[in-house]
């Protein structure tokens, strides 16, 4: 199996450039069975996620074509089943992504019902009340979803009770074919939500409201295809600056999107950091500094996102001070903090709260990632330690980070994939 080894100690110095975003690739290619139409989504990022909600799109018989720039064509017109197998939904939480739209559209699903993971229990209540609420029948046999809705869904009032990203997605989608008005209350916020919305809407559906905690959707009969490019990624980018932190360098990222990172941003720059923003890149340096230690709270957009905090848990494991990290949105994000421990970091975990106090610098040691940002918040802490750090498990980083150690080395970081 893959690891990473990575020798630490190098000041990240350069340009790069941020890859499209996981989190919005995966629901804009659920939307694409909305409609029978050829569409054509862009700027994919090379993942491991993106090649799985592929797969799951070409086992239910739609048509799919990448081309060598990662832009995919989608035909819809082919499709003969509406199954999301358990053996694709346990390897990617997202295929629940397809049920909103399958039912919707075709008027039936079935989903197999995912798990919880690594990082907490992950339910997926609302996305079936929210479709219950819409007319749809809905039972649970033998661990899948199976739905169903004579005719078109149909418009209603949905208030979710927790902020749910892929509730909120799911419902959306769902309900742009829906007989009449939707109006989703405390919906999430997120950018990722902002840029599904734009590609439905470039697929003739009508939405109002996306960015705010209240989106209006006016069913249509049907939509039509389209050519749309997905949003940069923010987590990756985040990722990035803080490497440039985190190693004492500067590290410009283009290609990004801005606006979307201002929590973050705000946090680089309480930690130290000179923070620049053009119109879509950002950069950060840390002018040889170690950085100060930052409190970081995670809630739902536009809050400190759940996506950075490991991150933040590593270069607070390195700050001057003592920075207090909650998280908020999973009960058990905290697994990177046990291998960095192996490091040599001083963290305590009690209940949702990590308490890390910064130390000169951490060692090298082999570790384990655990999950997709427990990952990059290792490779992060073994840019700065002394010595070798070989990262196991790293098929989780291989499902968010594209080419990762080819960008990171461009930075020059000495990192490369061995076997062993
Ligand atoms: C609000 C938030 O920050 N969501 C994050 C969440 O999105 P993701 O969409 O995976 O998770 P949700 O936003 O749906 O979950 C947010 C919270 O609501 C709860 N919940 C959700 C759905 C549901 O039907 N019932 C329920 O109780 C979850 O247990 C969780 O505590 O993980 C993604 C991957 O790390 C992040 O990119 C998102 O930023
Ligand atoms: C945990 C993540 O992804 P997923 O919801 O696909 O598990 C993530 O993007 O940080």
């Amino acid at each position: 199996m893959d690891k990473l080894l990575i020798t630490g100690g190098t000041r990240l110095n350069g340009v790069v450039r941020a890859s499209g975003a996981k989190n919005a690739a995966l629901p804009i290619l659920a939307a694409t069975l909305l409609t029978k139409e050829l569409i054509t989504i862009k700027n994919l990022p090379h993942l491991h996620d993106i090649t799985t909600m592929l797969e799951l799109l070409g086992s239910m018989g739609c048509g799919v074509v990448v081309d060598e720039k990662m832009s995919v064509q989608l035909d819809v017109s082919t499709l003969n089943n509406c199954e999301a197998p358990y053996d694709l939904v346990k390897t990617m939480r997202a295929s629940i992504l397809v049920l909103g739209p399958l039912v919707s559209h075709f008027g039936k699903a079935v989903v197999s019902l995912p798990g919880g993971c690594a990082i907490g229990s992950r339910p997926v209540d609302l996305h079936l009340r929210g479709l219950e609420a819409m007319g749809a029948k809905i039972s649970v046999e033998g661990g899948d979803i199976i739905a169903s809705v004579d005719g078109r869904l149909k418009g209603a009032r949905i208030f979710f009770d927790k902020v749910t990203v892929t509730g909120t997605e799911n419902l959306l989608m769902a309900a742009t074919l829906a007989d009449g008005k939707t109006i989703l209350e405390n919906a999430a916020r997120e950018p990722e939500v902002v840029d599904l919305a734009e590609c439905l809407i470039s697929m003739g559906a009508k939405i109002k409201g996306h960015g705010t905690d209240t989106i209006t959707i006016e069913g249509v009969e049907s939509l039509h295809g389209t050519t749309y490019p997905v949003m940069p990624d923010r987590i990756e980018t985040g990722t990035f600056l803080v490497a440039a932190a985190i190693t004492g360098g500067k590290v410009r990222v283009i290609d990004t999107n801005v606006k979307s990172l201002e929590a973050v941003l705000s946090k680089l720059e309480e930690a130290g950091a000179k923070v620049t923003c053009g119109d879509n890149w950002i950069e950060v340096d840390m002018e040889g500094r170690r950085p100060d230690a930052v409190n970081i709270s995670t809630a739902p957009y536009p809050a400190f996102p759940t996506d950075m905090q490991a991150q933040f848990v590593a270069l607070n494991s390195i700050a001057n001070g003592v920075g207090r990290v909650i998280e908020n949105i999973f009960e058990n994000r905290f697994m990177h903090v046990d291998e960095m421990l192996r490091m040599g970091a001083d963290i305590e975990v009690s209940g949702n709260t990590a308490i890390v106090r910064g130390c000169e610098r951490l060692k090298g040691a082999p570790v384990m990632a655990t999950d997709l940002r427990a990952s990059a918040s290792l490779v992060l802490s073994a840019l700065v330690a002394e010595g070798d750090t070989k990262i196991d498990r790293i098929y989780h980083i291989d499902r968010g980070y594209e080419c990762i150690e080819e960008k990171f080395g461009a930075l020059g970081a000495k990192i490369s994939r061995v076997l062993n």
